[in-house]
């Protein structure tokens, strides 16, 4: 039974609670159990306790090397970001006053502009990159902006701080409002190729390009069907903005005559695969989330966003009756929080006043958050719920249910003691990391 040289060694076991969700069983909670990460970054065993040094002859560990969680921590999966603006982060928390048409004239535009200057998206670039780890987010989908070199840029610092990111210039060649935040159809092409290019150059193992048109209005017929072909001759995955708000979804009526729908305009330019993430579809009809299901496209729904631009609310329920992909995104800086928990919660919040508007909605419980198994990358948060001032209070007899509910309404960043991406632990950050950059 013992291992051979050439296998992966054991690199971490914890002996404690472990929270997942698998198929069968949306949230399944693991008590009093050990858990193995080889030094690939791979969950190598999840096991009850009785079985350690069984288990410790198998893997080749010392079970005095076993770390124990304690009675108010557990391990859960590192939270995915599906939709951030990574260069929004520098108004997060402002600028909600207006709606989207004129949020992205307004505050948007102007603001992505100035990534042009490389010392600019480093600042604010290592800020995310930051915060969103420390909050949980161990893979991010970002925006970047028009500029090539900067979206390169949040790139390497996703590699550096240990992020799992997909990472997006934006493409677009229409820009009537501020048409100095644009490029030409041609140049948008010719970006994007060495965009691609160059990030997978770098090789690094868990930052990968992400096809982005901005969505419809802002890109022409032309570029839509360039970026269709080549994400799918180089098999990447895209990502877009469909039905936000009304105006938006009038204005795409508009401007693409042709197609019979919103979803039409990115069907025919063959830009919904199973590898593309189009965030909102707060307006999508029936038809159009069943071609969602038909192309495996996956809808990454934006609560905060939605409610602070008023944008609309996205029946969830009904996205996952049509058997929908679904994933949840902050869409900083359209939603002012980076923390995926706060998605959760106003998921809840929104999917609870449909329910106010109509009793017969059944309100959505605790969504699928991800999962550890065997062979899986471990992404995870080890989270204490008992911290010294920190935002949870717990009392007698309440067991790992309950302590895992409270983290998730109640808790925050000083709650999540450690965060690793593919075994590596990015969170807290190393000492060589501390200082960051300029104001
Ligand atoms: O929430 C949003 N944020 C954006 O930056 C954007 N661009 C197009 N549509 C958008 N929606
Ligand atoms: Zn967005």
């Amino acid at each position: 039974m013992n291992r051979n040289d050439t296998e992966p060694h054991i690199a971490h076991v914890f002996r404690g609670t472990f929270v997942h969700s698998t198929r069968q069983a949306p949230v399944e909670i693991l008590t009093n159990s050990l858990l193995g990460v080889d030094d690939e970054g791979k969950i190598a065993f999840i096991e009850k306790d009785q079985d350690a040094s069984r288990l410790s002859k198998i893997w080749g560990f010392e079970t005095s090397k076993i770390k124990q969680l304690e009675q108010y921590e557990f391990l859960m999966p590192g939270m995915v970001d599906t939709h951030i603006h990574a260069s929004q982060y520098s108004y997060s928390g402002t600028a909600l006053d207006l709606p989207l048409l004129e949020w992205l004239k307004t505050y948007t535009f102007p603001v992505e502009a100035k990534y042009k200057d490389l010392e600019f998206a480093r600042n604010i670039y290592t800020k995310v990159v930051r915060r969103t780890l420390k909050n949980g987010t161990t893979t991010a989908c970002y925006f970047a902006t028009i500029h090539t070199d900067a979206s390169l840029l949040l790139g390497e610092l996703a590699d550096k701080l240990g992020q799992r990111a997909l990472v997006g210039k934006v493409c677009m060649d229409c820009n009537p409002k501020v048409p100095q935040y644009k490029e030409s159809q041609d140049e948008c092409k010719k970006e994007t190729d060495r965009f691609i290019k160059e990030l997978l150059k770098k090789k690094y193992p868990n930052v990968k390009p992400v096809v982005t048109p901005r969505f419809a209005p802002s890109c022409s017929s032309a570029l839509l069907s360039q970026l269709g072909e080549i994400a799918n001759n180089n098999k990447l995955h895209i990502q877009s903005h469909i039905s936000e708000n009304k105006e938006e979804v009038d204005l795409v009526k508009k401007l693409f005559p042709d197609c019979k729908s919103y979803t039409d305009v990115y069907l025919k330019h063959n830009l919904l695969t199973d590898r593309t993430v189009m965030a909102h579809g707060c307006y999508l009809t029936d038809e159009e989330l069943e071609t969602f299901h038909e192309t495996g496209s996956a809808i990454s729904h934006c609560p905060n966003s939605n409610i602070s631009i008023c944008s609309g609310m996205l029946n969830v329920r009904n996205v996952l009756n049509h058997k929908v992909k679904l994933g949840l995104g902050t869409d900083v800086a359209g939603g002012y929080s980076p923390s995926m928990l706060d998605a959760m919660r106003r998921t809840l919040d929104t999917s609870k006043a449909l329910t106010i508007q109509d009793p017969q909605h059944q309100t959505l419980t605790f969504e699928e958050i991800g999962n550890f198994e065997v062979g899986k990358d471990f992404d995870a948060l080890h989270v204490n719920v008992c911290v010294p001032d920190g935002p949870v209070d717990v009392f007698p007899g309440e067991g790992p249910e309950v302590i895992l509910e409270k983290f998730l309404n109640l808790g925050d960043d000083r709650n999540i003691s450690a965060v690793y991406v593919a075994g590596r632990q990015v969170v807290p950050f190393p000492e060589t990391q501390l200082s960051v950059g300029t104001f």
